[in-house]
């Protein structure tokens, strides 16, 4: 036990840091927390009916108990220090206890939510083993949960055997720390485990390098807690001179080290990013020019808008009962019931609370959204909140500057749901269509809206409009090109051109032909 010679090995936090700079291009996880990454992939592969919520597949359940017996011989080895960090987490990460801090709303909303972050953390291949909401005002500024609940925590913890408590929140650095103290496990939060699983999933090199400048950004400020607190853990793993290793972080001049090093790494991923940027543009354009109108497929992650893409154009694209299945965006052309061409892009899911570093670094990507000239947001009608995960895409979308694009609410899976749950859908969203990507009900019903809402060529309209309407010459130049406007005897009259989709208030002034 006396081998856990200080200094003779790398830091654990050196070797977070190397990996997330060393892994470029081969994968975005710089700093995977669950064991699947790669696995998963390969199992995806391999199966692409896999239900990634079902965690006892055989395959994996070996590696599990090879995991899990390892794990026992490395509590017992005085070598710890040569574990590499990949593994010290590859072997600990993999049963985890979630918690949340329920303040305003309704307990209903603070399950819903720890509900998802269970679904997140499945997804990113851990084992879920309990979940504890606490009531109170605000979280803990120190411990998150209050002290009390906190060391209720961590007898859980140790009853279950957990070996990670995932926070449903982004902490602070130290909140991370103070509650790890006290819990004696591992603690990450929300956004790490959105990390991680948008690490698993990105396939292209510009999703890599926009993952892993999320991640890069997100550890900045948490460098000198990786180090610590995970010395102290491996101080407590071996269950020796404890307060000696927890003291030991990484120096003051290794962290600006690291520090200078990851600002580096991120500069050149900006630019590399910035440079996928004339091509997207160039493709983008290039169907600008053959004036072939776009529409952007948005929702929330596991809606069903890759189904729905697929049923559409027969496209293919992945479908999986998992959250974050599509990172890289498809387009696709399709037709509208009048023969019209336009391109139908698939596009990665929103979530609650996405980490602003992932909406910063997949901006490119949700431009897609934000030019298209028609949204269809899909939303999941057997969810048992659609209310707020419409909100959620909506304040996505508009921080994107797409708030203003012509939307259609298209509510999927409706085989899933009751008359009586249709009925409050309807009231939530007076306008919606129902869609099933799975059967097909109302896709016709979903393309005939399409193609009203895109832009259609425009139509010559003459109108007569007397003069106490003004309010309708504003409308005819506020929706179209007026070409001339002459003062009659008996009104103004217009000619204007207008997309016929828009013209409805202008209909009853047309001066027939
Ligand atoms: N019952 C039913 N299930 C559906 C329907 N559409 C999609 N699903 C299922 O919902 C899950 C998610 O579907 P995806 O198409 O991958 O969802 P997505 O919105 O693209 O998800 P991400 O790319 O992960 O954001 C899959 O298990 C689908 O089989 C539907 O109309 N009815
Ligand atoms: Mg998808």
């Amino acid at each position: 036990m006396s081998d856990t010679t200080p200094g003779t090995s790398s830091t654990p936090a050196e070797d977070v840091v190397n990996r997330v700079l060393a892994n470029d291009a081969s994968r975005a996880s710089g700093y995977a927390i669950f064991p699947a990454s790669g696995r998963a992939d390969a199992l995806q592969r391999e199966d692409p009916d896999r239900n990634a919520f079902s965690v006892d597949s055989d395959g994996e359940q070996f590696d599990r108990e090879d995991r899990a017996a390892l794990r026992r011989v490395q509590g017992l080895s005085t070598e710890l220090e040569d574990v590499t960090e990949v593994e010290y987490r590859q072997l600990r990460l993999e049963n985890v206890v979630l918690i949340g801090v329920h303040s305003g709303g309704s307990l209903a909303e603070a399950e819903t939510s720890l509900r998802e972050l269970a679904a997140l953390a499945e997804t990113a291949g851990a084992r879920v083993l309990d979940g504890l909401l606490q009531r109170r005002p605000h979280p803990d500024p120190s411990t998150y949960f209050g002290r009390g609940k906190a060391q209720e925590l961590a007898d859980v913890v140790a009853a279950l055997g957990a070996d990670t408590v995932i926070a449903d929140t982004e902490l602070a650095p130290s909140q991370r720390r103070a509650l790890e103290d006290v819990v004696k496990v591992k603690v990450i939060d929300r956004t790490a485990v959105i990390l991680d699983i948008f690490g698993q999933h990105a396939k292209t090199r510009e999703g890599k390098a926009q993952v892993e400048l999320a991640q890069l950004q997100y550890l900045l400020p948490r460098l000198r807690g990786w180090g610590e607190s995970m010395s102290r853990q491996a101080g407590g793993q071996v269950g020796s001179a404890g307060a000696g290793m927890g003291s030991r972080g990484p120096g003051e001049t290794k962290i600006e080290l690291d520090r200078r090093r990851i600002h580096t790494r991120m500069a050149r991923l900006r630019k590399q990013i910035k440079g996928f940027a004339p091509a997207r543009e160039a493709k983008r354009a290039n169907r600008g020019r053959r004036a072939i109108p776009s529409v952007a497929i948005a929702g929330y992650t596991n809606a069903g808008k890759s189904s729905l893409l697929n049923r559409i154009t027969r496209a293919g694209v992945l479908v999986e009962n998992a959250l974050f299945a599509t990172l890289d965006p498809t387009v696709r052309r399709s037709q509208t019931p009048d023969g019209r061409v336009f391109t139908l892009a698939d596009t990665v899911g929103f979530v609650r609370n996405l980490p602003h570093q992932l909406v910063e670094a997949f901006r490119s990507t949700l431009e897609e959204v934000a030019k298209a000239d028609v949204i269809v947001h899909v939303v999941d009608a057997s969810h048992p909140d659609p209310g707020s995960q419409i909100a959620t895409v909506r304040d996505v979308i508009g921080e994107v500057d797409g708030r203003a694009i012509p939307e259609i609410v298209a509510f999927n899976k409706s085989d899933l749901v009751t008359e009586d749950e249709l009925l409050v859908l309807r009231g939530l969203e007076p306008d919606a269509v129902f869609v099933s990507a799975r059967t097909g009900a109302g896709i016709d019903e979903l393309l005939g809206k399409i193609s009203d809402l895109l832009p259609k060529p425009e139509i010559e309209y003459e109108l007569l409009v007397p003069f106490d309407r003004g309010d309708v010459v504003a409308l005819a130049h506020d929706r179209g090109r007026v070409l001339s406007l002459d003062y009659e005897e008996d009104g103004t009259r217009v000619r204007v051109l207008v997309d016929p989709a828009v013209s409805d208030p202008l209909r009853p002034f047309v001066v027939p032909a």
